[in-house]
């Protein structure tokens, strides 16, 4: 391949960071300046030019799918079979690292992968177990994935406690959930990243050989890194041959361990570190970049940069301020209307997106009432749907006996008789006996404790796993048919979860049996993709790396972007500034900002003022539209709810200021009587309820 043909169509920025090759690279993109361009034409170069081999390239994407879509990229330019590369998420890297070195850790490489769901039932079962609140598992299970995205151990968290608060349980239930994940041979996904940074730590000839075989490191969206996955990467990179490519300014999974600072200290970690910034922007109008540029340049921790673009000011920026959600959906729907029969725009070309899930039930309202065809993306994938994960368990359990979590998803799925009182034996001789519900339940048919009907069902569900584990089954497909048939999922199931099943059987066709298991436990959200020929609605979370010609971010408004509960911390606001400065950045000509004055939330409404992200915006880019009449029609209160008048003086998530108290934020305003009463939440002091006339309050 000539040169000029791998650095055709890249600008000299683009080019000069796919020829640096002498060591630590950082690659400041910003949005829509060709990031996925750089990096397969970087693997394109280093193969072809530098001779690196391309399974000697350690490339981490963001999801499956940026993978699956770089190795095509890559393999029709470079010409090579790419199904040997090592290019894929965090996740399915240490996977594979996993399942060839995991004995070094006294686990068995056969071990099952627990995903969102499956860690959510175990929490669950621990805290039932430990007899705390069982409603908390959700809170549970994030604050323990942040604890291993951080490499903090249970032991090391429970010594770091003062053994009273929360925390102390928190610690309980983490070493609990660690201890029950080896029990089930099973590692859940932040143990994939954590496990093999132990496995490195711990093993310096292990790591030297990674070392060795990857001289080469690329990672993409470098800026969504937490700190186990740059600890990887710090100790992977020995011949400091390291490109990450990512964009500080798009950083928004702090709540998932995301470590923003990573791509700041970069040039710390990596003192000769070589910079390269992509400015020119490919996707949007120059009024876009604009008005997106001033509001993250508000962000006081950033790398400053100043995008331009070719494709002249386009359209200015829509801003619509409405009385109510209603209002704000239907105006958005009318809109898409009028652009789809104008006759420039498909439907696929629409995006809404939202801060939070419940704003689209208003849209959705609104499309289906002007017949525009949606899909919201994020919603309950293929993976988890219930029969698909149901099957996915047999075969787990099948080839994990020891995992509990799937034998207690499907010991009664189809219903075959087995209830929550044989389960309850279950676990108990299990744990008298330390061992796995599977050989518990082998342990009970040998004794008598039990009675003869209970004995029988428990006993065909031995044998269907047995059958099913012991049969050699050539490929995925065969043994997904022989489950189905075996536990008879299908008799009198639904025609739509028939077809599903039927589906999941064909993707497995031709594959082996472990590869698909691996697959299909590593899937996530984030793989979803926009559908062809409807809008698309989804949070600003899952926009992330895509484009769409109309772009309408809903909700500017305070409380909802910024999000109430960010308002108190300075770095969650920051956060919130890059979430809407994702979401703005999606669009390539029409950007509509849109915002409601009363709003429903949390079965209350509330009155919402203009999002402060809006004063920084440069009016002279902007439509500026206020649709708001003075005496607006109030939305009816849900009938069970009483009456409570609105206080006119405060509003949820305005803050105010207390003398002895300092800042904090309204959390509820009413009027009994003659007083207006607040419920406000003061940080570091927690919640308190004043009655406004005598608090001594500032409104700030
Ligand atoms: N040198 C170039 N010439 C023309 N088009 C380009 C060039 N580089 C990139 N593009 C185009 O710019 C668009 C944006 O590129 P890409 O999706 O890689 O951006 P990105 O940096 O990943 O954006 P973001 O981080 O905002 O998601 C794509 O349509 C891509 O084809």
């Amino acid at each position: 391949m000539a040169k000029d043909v791998l650095l055709e169509e890249l600008n000299p920025q683009q080019k000069e960071a796919i020829l640096y090759s002498k060591g630590p690279l950082l690659v400041l993109a910003g949005a829509g300046s060709g990031k996925t361009r750089v990096i397969t034409h970087k693997f394109a170069y280093l193969t072809k030019k530098k001779k690196y081999h391309p399974s000697s390239i350690f490339t981490v994407t963001f999801t499956n799918k940026a993978a699956n879509e770089m190795k095509e990229r890559i393999a029709r330019f470079v010409g090579s079979d790419m199904r040997q590369s090592w290019i894929g998420t965090f996740h399915s890297q240490c996977n594979k690292i996993l399942r060839r070195e995991i004995k070094a850790l006294g686990y068995k490489p056969d071990f099952s992968i627990y995903d969102d769901d499956d860690q959510c039932n175990l929490i669950r079962h621990i805290l039932k177990e430990l007899k705390i609140y069982e409603a908390l598992y959700k809170g549970v299970a994030s604050r323990i994935s942040i604890l291993k995205a951080s490499l903090i151990s249970p032991e090391e968290f429970l010594s770091q406690g003062d053994g009273f608060s929360f925390d102390e349980k928190l610690g309980r239930v983490y070493l609990k959930y660690q201890d029950e994940l080896k029990r089930c041979n099973a590692l859940d996904f932040d143990d994939l990243i954590m496990l093999t940074v132990r496995l490195f730590e711990e093993n310096p000839k292990l790591l030297s050989k990674y070392q060795e075989m990857f001289p080469y490191i690329l990672v993409d969206e470098f800026q969504d890194t937490n700190h186990a996955q740059y600890r990887l990467l710090q100790l992977m990179a020995r011949h400091k041959n390291i490109c990450a490519v990512g964009d500080d300014d798009q950083s928004i999974y702090k709540f998932r361990g995301a470590d923003v600072s990573n791509i700041l200290n970069f040039e710390k970690d990596f003192p000769d570190a070589m910079i390269i910034k992509l400015e020119q922007n490919y996707r949007s109008t120059q009024n876009i970049l604009d008005v997106s540029g001033a509001v993250i340049a508000k962000n006081p921790q950033r790398k400053p940069k100043k995008l331009w673009t070719e494709k002249g000011c386009g359209e200015k920026v829509i801003y619509c301020r409405l009385n109510t959600e209603e209002e704000e959906a239907r105006y958005i729907a009318r809109n898409i209307k009028d652009l789809y029969l104008k006759g420039n725009y498909e439907y696929s070309h629409f995006a809404i997106l939202y801060r939070i899930n419940l704003q689209a039930r208003a849209i959705e309202d609104a499309l289906r009432e002007e017949v525009i065809p949606y899909h919201v993306i994020s919603g309950v994938s293929f993976y988890h749907r219930r029969e698909i994960k149901d099957i996915i368990s047999y075969m787990k359990l099948a080839l994990n006996t020891d995992d509990n979590v799937s034998l207690r998803r499907i010991i009664n799925s189809p219903p075959r008789g087995i209830g929550a009182s044989t389960l309850s034996k279950i676990e108990h001789e299990a744990k008298k006996n330390s061992v796995s519900l599977f050989a518990a339940i082998k342990l009970m048919l040998k004794s008598n404790n039990i009675t003869s009907s209970i004995k029988d069902k428990i006993s065909e569900f031995v044998k269907i796993i047995e059958k099913i584990s012991s049969t050699h089954h050539k490929t995925a497909a065969d043994m997904l048919k022989d489950i189905v048939e075996k536990t008879g999922y299908i008799e009198d199931i639904e025609e739509e979860r028939l077809q599903n099943i039927l589906e999941l059987v064909s993707s497995a066709e031709n594959i082996p049996i472990k590869d698909f298991a691996d697959r299909v436990a590593l899937v996530s959200t984030t793989d979803d993709e926009p559908k062809k020929a409807s809008v698309s609605l989804m949070t600003l979370h899952s926009a992330k790396g895509l484009e769409f010609p109309v772009v309408f971010v809903t909700g500017v408004e305070e409380g909802i972007l910024p999000y109430f509960k960010a308002i108190d911390d300075a770095s969650e606001m920051q956060e919130e500034r890059r979430l809407f400065y994702v979401g703005m950045t999606r669009a390539k000509d029409i950007l509509c900002l849109t915002a409601a004055k009363k709003r429903r939330l949390y079965s209350k409404v509330q009155e919402q003022e203009p999002s402060r992200f809006l004063q920084d915006i440069p009016k002279e880019c902007c439509n500026w539209i206020e649709k708001v009449q003075q005496k607006t029609e109030v939305i009816p209160e849900p009938a069970k709810l009483p009456p409570k008048k609105r206080a006119s003086a405060y509003t949820v998530g305005c803050r105010v200021k207390h003398p002895a108290w300092g800042i904090g934020v309204v959390r509820d305003c009413c009027e009994e009587g003659s007083n207006t009463k607040l419920t406000v939440n003061f940080p570091g002091i927690g919640i308190k309820r004043l009655v406004a006339k005598y608090a001594n309050l500032e409104r700030i």
